[in-house]
């Protein structure tokens, strides 16, 4: 049996667009959305242990062990499949929180997909993306590993062919509680649905995003950084905030842009460019 599984990446999500349909009686918006996974992330490495006790070996700032996503994602799966296997779960944090990058929703649906191929508990993808949802409404995206069109809350997927670009990514310096945005008064319920067919592959620019009127009210920082990528191109927010990106067609555009960033851009932003990528990078330890 393999013990360990080291560089384990839970790349992050760009919402292209993200649009409310509605809202559910129990408060849960509807939404539509396509989701671009992209080569920037968090890293896990992951060891088996017998003893069946599962512990985060990392600290992560504000995110005490037992309600770390990660630590979650792992007793689910143990309580779901009875194993009687623990792991020792060491992350290398690189995606901000409150980031609109859905970094806690991979962080859990990577430790999901390798500690179903370390604990060998068999679970089917679709198994999987289902006890994922329990943990975050992005956590099915991330195990089902396709750009995706979806609806319902987030978990409703259908596989999209998503443009082949490069993105440049700010975090603008604040963190966004998503449920403050959803709860907002302001915040605007009645998109009209649209259909997968609508979003052609080679648009960036289709559709918008429904929280950025809130989260930039509430959130200037957010604001500042869309203006601030404005002469790039159709510069957006991801998720419910806070960090905003922008496409292009080739690296060195956006690597100009990035040095302009960093250059003469606020002290307290980060950014970084990334690429579009087409499948998870640990598809290939679930069977479809
Ligand atoms: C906005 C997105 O990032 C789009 O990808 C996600 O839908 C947010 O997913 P997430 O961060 O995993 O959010 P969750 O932890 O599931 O929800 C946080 C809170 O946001 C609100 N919420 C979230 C998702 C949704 N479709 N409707 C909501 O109203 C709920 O009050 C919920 O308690
Ligand atoms: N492993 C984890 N990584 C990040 N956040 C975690 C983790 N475990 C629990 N959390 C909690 O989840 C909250 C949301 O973090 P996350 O990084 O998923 O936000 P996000 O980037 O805004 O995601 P989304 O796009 O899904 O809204 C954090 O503020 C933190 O309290």
């Amino acid at each position: 049996m393999i013990r360990t599984l080291n560089n384990c990446p839970a790349p992050a999500k760009l919402n292209l667009f993200l649009h409310v349909t509605g809202r559910r009686p129990d408060g849960y918006h509807l939404l539509q959305t396509v989701f671009q996974l992209i080569d920037h992330g968090d890293l896990l490495h992951f060891e088996v242990r017998e003893d069946g006790e599962i512990r985060r070996t990392t600290d992560v700032v504000g995110v005490p062990e037992d309600s770390d996503l990660i630590v979650r994602a792992a007793q689910l799966l143990k309580s779901a499949t009875g194993s009687t296997l623990g792991a020792n779960i060491a992350i290398e944090k690189l995606l901000p929180m409150g980031g609109g990058l859905g970094g806690g929703s991979s962080d859990a649906a990577t430790t999901l997909i390798v500690l179903n191929h370390l604990w060998q508990t068999g679970q089917s993808r679709a198994q999987l993306m289902k006890l994922g949802l329990q943990l975050g409404a992005d956590v099915p995206f991330f195990i089902f590993g396709r750009n995706a069109f979806a609806e319902g809350v987030g978990e409703e997927l259908q596989a999209v062919a998503a443009p082949d670009c490069w993105y440049l990514v700010i975090e603008p310096g604040v963190s966004v509680p998503t449920a403050s945005i959803f709860a907002s008064p302001e915040l605007t319920r009645d998109s009209k649905p649209v259909r997968i067919s609508d979003f052609p592959e080679a648009s960036i620019g289709f559709g918008k995003n429904d929280l950025q009127v809130v989260a930039t009210k509430l959130f200037p920082p957010i604001a500042e950084a869309l203006e601030w990528l404005k002469p790039y191109g159709e510069a957006r927010m991801t998720g419910s905030g806070a960090c905003v990106f922008c496409a292009f067609q080739q690296e060195h555009e956006a690597d100009l842009a990035l040095e302009q960033v960093l250059k003469i851009g606020p002290a307290n932003w980060t950014a970084w460019k990334a690429r579009s990528i087409e499948r998870h990078p640990l598809s290939h330890l679930l069977k479809s």
